[in-house]
């Protein structure tokens, strides 16, 4: 019943929705990755959310502007380098920032973040990214510490914990389940 209100009541429709997305229904996950810690969250976060909504997980260096026009919400996931953003997704950022201010204003997003001891600057380079696309922030980042902090550790294959791909997992679920139920 709640379902069936929120699917007919205008006024609960959220901004992508209401704005005619509804074709568009589809979540785009962007990754990028050096030592394999993003990828295993963004895999996870789409396993999550592909039971309830079409799902694409994109690595940041195949993506384009029409990949972000063509999905209602994102989920955004990468590590943590120098303080900030790699130059990967800073790229693809730089790609499509000006072919898509303006058009994507009001939809949905969400970050991961894979980081060795920090990765706070990378999620507030990436949240003022989105501010400038007017982009509404729907779940707050979610940064997964790897406790890589020796070069060595740092250059190793990462493993992603159990209970962080779950927490990923879940947050893919959520993005999946407000962009299906119209909430977002
Ligand atoms: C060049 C470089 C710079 C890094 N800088 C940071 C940093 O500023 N803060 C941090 O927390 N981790 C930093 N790290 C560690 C990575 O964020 C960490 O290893 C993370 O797990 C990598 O994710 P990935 O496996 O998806 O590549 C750095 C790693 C590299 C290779």
């Amino acid at each position: 019943m709640w379902r069936y209100v929120r699917r007919h009541n205008q006024s609960a429709i959220g901004p992508a929705r209401a704005a005619g997305y509804t074709e568009r229904m589809s979540l785009a996950i962007i990754y990028h990755t050096r030592t394999g810690g993003s990828r295993q969250m963004a895999e996870a976060a789409a396993e999550g959310a592909r039971a309830d909504l079409t799902t694409h997980l994109l690595r940041a260096e195949d993506a384009g502007p029409e990949d972000l026009l063509a999905a209602a919400g994102y989920l955004f996931c990468g590590p943590e380098n120098l303080g900030a953003l790699t130059g990967e997704m800073k790229a693809f950022f730089d790609r499509c920032y000006y072919p898509l201010l303006g058009r994507i204003e009001g939809r949905p997003y969400a970050q991961l973040i894979c980081a060795g001891s920090d990765g706070q600057g990378a999620a507030r380079q990436l949240a003022r990214i989105a501010t400038g696309w007017r982009l509404r922030e729907v779940q707050p980042a979610r940064i997964v510490i790897t406790h890589a902090q020796t070069p060595e550790a740092i250059l190793a294959p990462k493993r992603i914990a159990t209970a962080d791909l779950g927490a990923c997992a879940e947050l893919g679920a959520a993005m999946a389940a407000g962009l299906e139920m119209g909430i977002f």
